[in-house]
């Protein structure tokens, strides 16, 4: 299979008053899934657009391979795109509307077939598109993007109306695509999903790139070297572990995180003052903690303030 990386370096363009990309650059490779995220309004289905050909920009240039899309001679067997799930006519069945993107791209009839089969859509092949569920238009758009056994495959929001058991296939699947040393480049808004699908990320805010990093080095960094402890006496625990150099949040009603100490450390100086400890354990970020900090000051839309969580108390911030 021929590497096709997907690259993006310096796009810009804005609507109006509205700067939708403002310098946004990232290359996804071949052999991994790369995660694409960010806030809404982030300029993420901008930037596929943009790569697939559909939207100008002022400045920059996106490239499938060394090239253009617009310049491929043959784009469907280079890349596959699914940007939106409910492009299709509701009165074809799926295999039809399948077949009728096989033969404007000069692509054999065998194909529809065994893309109906990968993502297992066979049983319901024969039924009007406009009757399937999203998830089941999402598996048809994955099967359109297949159509050319492309080496990248270019998927926005693949997992969203996804069920439990959508997902869990769709995430062996996307890394399936990638171990056969596709390019896969896939936005969602679940960062849980990316976590066990991704190898890397490219989180992105106000039309720029915030982070492109492999997800473990970022969820790594995230944990940084925290202990999280549950107990009825979460002033003396603070007291006793301030007094040694830790820098203590409160988590919870009973939880604290702490940080600077090792969890040793935190032990002996709890037992050392006999503090009762329920609970006392490393902290392990999640790439939803490592994303909720890096797009804080990006996040154009939020809405009102709810409690905070565990995940998300910082050393220095104290919320209950
Ligand atoms: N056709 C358009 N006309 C005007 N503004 C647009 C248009 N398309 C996108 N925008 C604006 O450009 C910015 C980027 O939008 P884009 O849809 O790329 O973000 P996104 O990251 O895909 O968001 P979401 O997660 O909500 O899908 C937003 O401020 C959006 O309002």
């Amino acid at each position: 299979m021929q590497q096709t990386a997907i690259t993006v370096t310096g796009l810009r363009k804005r609507y109006g008053s509205v700067v939708a990309l403002d310098g946004m650059s990232f290359s996804a490779q071949p052999g991994r899934v790369t995660g694409f995220v960010g806030p809404n309004g982030a300029g993420k289905s901008t930037t596929m657009r943009v790569i697939l050909g559909l939207d100008r920009v002022s400045a920059g240039e996106a490239t499938v391979g060394d090239r253009p899309y617009r310049s491929l001679r043959d784009p469907l067997r280079r890349l596959g795109a699914l940007l939106d799930a409910g492009a299709l006519h509701p009165a074809r069945s799926g295999r039809n509307h399948l077949l009728w993107l096989a033969r404007c791209a000069g692509l054999p009839a065998s194909r529809v077939d065994a893309v109906l089969d990968l993502v297992g859509l066979r049983s319901a092949a024969r039924r009007r598109a406009g009757g399937y569920s999203l998830g089941m238009r999402q598996r048809l758009g994955i099967a359109a993007a297949l159509l050319g056994d492309p080496p990248a495959l270019l998927l926005d929001e693949p997992f969203n109306g996804m069920d439990p058991e959508g997902i869990v296939w769709l995430r062996g699947f996307l890394r399936a695509m990638a171990g056969q040393g596709r390019t896969v480049l896939v936005s969602s808004h679940l960062m849980g999903e990316l976590e066990g699908t991704a190898e890397h990320v490219v989180v992105v805010g106000r039309g720029r790139v915030l982070a492109d990093a492999p997800v473990a080095g970022l969820v790594a960094a995230e944990s940084g070297d925290r202990v999280v402890l549950r107990t009825p006496a979460i002033d003396r625990a603070a007291a006793a572990l301030t007094g040694a150099g830790g820098d203590v949040a409160v988590a919870g009603p009973d939880a604290l995180v702490v940080t600077g100490l090792a969890a040793e450390r935190v032990s002996a100086l709890l037992a050392a003052a006999a503090v009762p400890v329920s609970q006392l354990a490393p902290h392990r970020a999640t790439l939803e903690d490592a994303y909720l900090r890096l797009t804080r000051e990006a996040t154009q839309y939020r809405g009102a303030a709810g409690p905070a969580t565990d995940a998300t108390a910082r050393p220095g911030e104290v919320r209950r």
